[in-house]
C-alpha cells in the first residue's frame, strides 16, 4: 500500500547542506501497521512527510496504492493525498470550530451535501467515543479528546493510509493506550494502513505488526515487532527495547556504587535477556553450578509477539572466580551481560 524505494532528502541551505533521508526503501503491505523509531532528529518526520509529499523527496520514488506520488500533476497530487490521512502530535485543530465542524470541515471542502455531512459526522463521532462533545470547542477538550477529533476527522475522507506523526507524544501513558487502541481498532474495522513514526518502543510494542529503525536517515533494522524483539541486530534497537523495561537501579545502590572491585565489593551486574536467550532459570542454574548468590534488584520481564524479553539488575555474591564464571555462563545463553559497578 505505501512502498518508498530510494527516498533521499536534503536540506540545503545557503553554506550547508544536510542529508535528512539518505537511499530510504520501506514497504507496507495493506492493512498493516509499521512503525519506524528512531531518535531526535534521525529523520522520522522526514520520512513522513514524504509520504504525501508534504516534502518532496531530492530523489526516489513514493508509491501509494499503486500511484506514482513522485510524478503526478498537482491537481492529480491533492487528489490522490484525499487517500492519505494524517494525524500529528499537536493536533492540529481549528481553534474557533466545534468538534463537529472540526470533523465535518474536509467534507465542506469536497462540497459533500449537508445531510450526508450531519450523517457522516455523527458516524464518526460515536467511532471515537465523542458523541457528548460535539458542540464544544477544542480548547475545552483534553489531549486524548483532541487527538480523537483530529483522528475522526481524517477518517472523514475515508483514506486508505493513515500516517501518524508522533500521535500520541504528548500524552499521558493512560491516555496514550487509549489512543493506540482506537487506532488498532481503526486498522481491523476498516483495513486502512497506518505508518506511525515515534521515538517509544511501547507504542511499536502496543499496536504495530512491524518497525524499523532509523538512524541518521538510514534504515538500519526491519523486521515484525516479535522478529525485533526476539533478535534486536543493532545496538540501537536493543537500546530502545530496553528503555521500553523499567528496570533501574534504587538510589540507595546506584550512591553506593563503586567503579572499582576492591575489598569485598562484589559486582551488579544488568543481564538483558531476548528471545533467544535461556530463561530466566539460568540464575538458579548458575547459582548451583557456580556456588554464587544472585540478589535480584529490580527486573522487568515481558512478552511480545509470543517472545519472551527482560532486564535484570543483580547483585553477585561468590568469590571473584566463580562470579567471573558465571558472568560467562550468562554469556554463552545469550544473554548480554554488563558490570554496572561494585557495591
Ligand atoms: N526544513 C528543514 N530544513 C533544514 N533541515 C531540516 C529541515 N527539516 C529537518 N531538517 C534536518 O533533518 C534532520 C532530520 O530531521 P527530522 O525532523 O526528520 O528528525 P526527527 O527524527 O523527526 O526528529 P524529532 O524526533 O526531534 O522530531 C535533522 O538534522 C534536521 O535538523
Amino acid at each position: 500500500m505505501i512502498e518508498l524505494k530510494n527516498i533521499t532528502k536534503t536540506f540545503t541551505k545557503k553554506s550547508s547542506s544536510v542529508t535528512a533521508l539518505a537511499n530510504v526503501s520501506l514497504l507496507v503491505p495493506q492493512g498493516k501497521i509499521l512503525g519506524v523509531i528512531g531518535a531526535s532528529g534521525a529523520g522520522k518526520s522526514t520520512l513522513i512527510r514524504c509520504v504525501n509529499l508534504l516534502e518532496k523527496p531530492t530523489s526516489g520514488e513514493v508509491i501509494v496504492n499503486g500511484q506514482n506520488l513522485t510524478t503526478l500533476s498537482p491537481s492529480a497530487l491533492a487528489k490522490a493525498r484525499r487517500q492519505i490521512g494524517m494525524i500529528f502530535q499537536h493536533f492540529n485543530l481549528l481553534s474557533s470550530r466545534t468538534v463537529f465542524d472540526n470533523i465535518a470541515f474536509p467534507l465542506e471542502l469536497d462540497h459533500t451535501p449537508k445531510a450526508e455531512i450531519r450523517e457522516r459526522v455523527n458516524e464518526l463521532l460515536m467511532l471515537v467515543g465523542l458523541e457528548d462533545k460535539a458542540s464544544d470547542y477544542p480548547a475545552n477538550l483534553s489531549g486524548g479528546q483532541k487527538q480523537r477529533v483530529a483522528i475522526a476527522r481524517t477518517l472523514a475522507s475515508n483514506p486508505k493510509v493513515l500516517l501518524c506523526d508522533e500521535a500520541t507524544s504528548a500524552l499521558d501513558p493512560a491516555t496514550t493506550r487509549s489512543i493506540l487502541a482506537l487506532l488498532k481498532d481503526i486498522n481491523q474495522r476498516f483495513n486502512i494502513t497506518i505508518l506511525l513514526i515515534t521515538h517509544e518502543m511501547n507504542v511499536v510494542k502496543a499496536v504495530c505488526d512491524e518497525v524499523a529503525v532509523i538512524s541518521e536517515g538510514k534504515l538500519i533494522e526491519r523486521g515484525t515487532v516479535s522478529e525485533v524483539f526476539s533478535h534486536p541486530e543493532t545496538s540501537l534497537a536493543k537500546q530502545f527495547i530496553a528503555s521500553s523495561l523499567h528496570a533501574t537501579l534504587p538510589v540507595e545502590y546506584s550512591q553506593r556504587l563503586s567503579e572499582i572491585a576492591e575489598g569485598l565489593k562484589h559486582p551488579v551486574i544488568k543481564l538483558q535477556f531476548t528471545g533467544l536467550s535461556a530463561e530466566a532459570t539460568v540464575l538458579s542454574e548458575a547459582s548451583r553450578l557456580f556456588n554464587v548468590d544472585n540478589n535480584i534488584i529490580s527486573a522487568q520481564m515481558d512478552y511480545t509477539g509470543g517472545v519472551k524479553y527482560g532486564i535484570m539488575l543483580i547483585e553477585v555474591t561468590g568469590t571473584p572466580e566463580n562470579t567471573a564464571q558465571s558472568l560467562t555462563y550468562y554469556n554463552s545463553k545469550h544473554i548480554d551481560v554488563e558490570v554496572l559497578g561494585y557495591v
